[in-house]
């Protein structure tokens, strides 16, 4: 039994995000007590109760027209049915996120900045990319781990003329990588620090079945 699962769900017309979900899956993965769940948008409403079990949930969408492709979005708002109108089930889960497009910039900002109000509304936590910004100097290159110089997310740029075995770049693909493996990590101390948190009710001098133990200095 893994401590922790951390589903991914993503859209991807072309296959290029594809890529980039599945970097994030294998770096989830590269974490022990960790295990993925990887999903489409497709896939995704027929699996709210997967997804309510998962601890973390990463978002990942092609950037169109300057934010989340349609069929993403169609995901958003079928979760605020299932999801927010049925007791806001995401609340308390940690969340990330990650997009991939044609130009090096693309607004792919303003994409992940979409996930991150998603992921508010929904009541999560935001996990970030933590990963300094690269290619931003005489030294730097392409080849740079998060070379398009993200915060908030993962970011991949694909030429538009190749093919998804070719884009993106191995680059952006371990910039994914990192941040799977971020979320696992940052899930699993979450996860153990709130069980470590909770009192059997035989330690508890009086209330309901548990107490969180607040310590103050
Ligand atoms: C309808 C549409 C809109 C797009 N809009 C943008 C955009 O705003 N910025 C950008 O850089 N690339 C844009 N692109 C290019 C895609 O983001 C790029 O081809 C990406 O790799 C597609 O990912 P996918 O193969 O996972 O669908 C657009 C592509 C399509 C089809």
């Amino acid at each position: 039994m893994p401590d922790t699962r951390i589903a991914i769900v993503y859209h991807s017309g072309y296959g290029h995000t594809r890529r980039q979900a599945e970097a994030v899956t294998s770096g989830v993965d590269r974490v022990a007590g960790a295990e993925s769940l990887l999903l489409t948008v497709e896939q995704a409403p027929h699996r709210w109760d997967e997804l309510a079990a998962a601890d973390a949930i990463v978002f990942g969408t092609p950037t169109y027209v300057a934010g989340a492709s349609a069929a993403f979005k169609a995901f958003q708002e079928a979760s605020s049915n299932a999801v927010m109108s049925t007791g806001y089930g995401w609340q308390g889960k940690l969340a990330a996120g990650f997009t991939n497009s044609g130009s090096r910039s693309g607004d792919k900002l303003a994409t992940l900045i979409q996930l991150s109000l998603f992921a508010a509304q929904h009541g999560m936590h935001w996990v970030s990319l933590g990963l300094p910004p690269a290619n931003h100097s005489s030294t730097g290159s392409e080849d740079d781990l998060n070379r398009l110089g993200f915060w908030l997310g993962a970011g991949a740029q694909s030429n538009v003329d190749e093919e998804p075995d070719l884009a993106p770049p191995e680059s952006d693909l371990l910039t994914a990588e990192h941040l799977g493996r971020r979320v696992a990590e940052t899930t699993l101390a979450f996860v153990r620090g709130r069980l470590a948190a909770i009192e059997p009710v035989a330690d508890r001098p009086r209330g309901g079945e548990f107490s969180i133990r607040m310590e103050t200095k």
